[in-house]
């Protein structure tokens, strides 16, 4: 898969550990940084992936931050991204079977370096299941984003 991935200075560590091991594991990756800790914007870092996504340049997006509110509330903006914000293995798997997220956040604060390189997994390997009422709610999504 395609993967683009981004994070702010509080994440610079979990995201190149994420990088290396999807790497190791034959993803494509595009780094839209930050590459180092001086403090930055995560919405700069944000939006190039979400970008990313809606300009179909990636299959997926991973966004980091300290919280990873910050970089889901960036994501979600962008026309298209459908950003979860993950804590849990058990969401990651729902959030790809029910919202057909194109875009995973974590935290670097309350996530830790294993537990997230499970989340990813997870995520990355849960296909959207293809039910009526889930499709119909991710239309709804569409259509009132096209509203504003
Ligand atoms: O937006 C956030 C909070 O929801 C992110 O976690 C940021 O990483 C955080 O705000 C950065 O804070 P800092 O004090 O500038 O390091």
């Amino acid at each position: 898969m395609k993967i683009s991935i981004g994070c702010d200075h509080s994440a610079l560590e979990l995201k190149n550990s994420i990088i290396a091991y999807l790497k190791a594991k034959g993803h494509e990756i595009i780094d839209r940084g930050t590459y180092t800790k001086d403090s930055c914007d995560y919405t700069d870092y944000g939006y190039l992936v979400a970008k990313d996504i809606k300009d179909k340049v990636c299959d997926r997006g991973i966004v980091i931050c300290y919280t990873g509110i910050g970089m889901s509330i960036i994501a979600n903006k962008v026309k298209g991204v459908r950003c979860a914000l993950v804590m849990d293995k058990d969401a990651a798997k729902l959030t790809r079977e029910h919202n057909d997220s194109n875009c995973l956040a974590l935290s670097a604060k309350y996530t830790g370096d294993a537990y997230a390189k499970e989340i990813v997994d997870t995520w990355l390997e849960t296909e959207f299941s293809f039910n009526e009422r889930h499709a119909r709610r991710i239309a709804k999504i569409s259509k009132y984003e096209e509203e504003f």
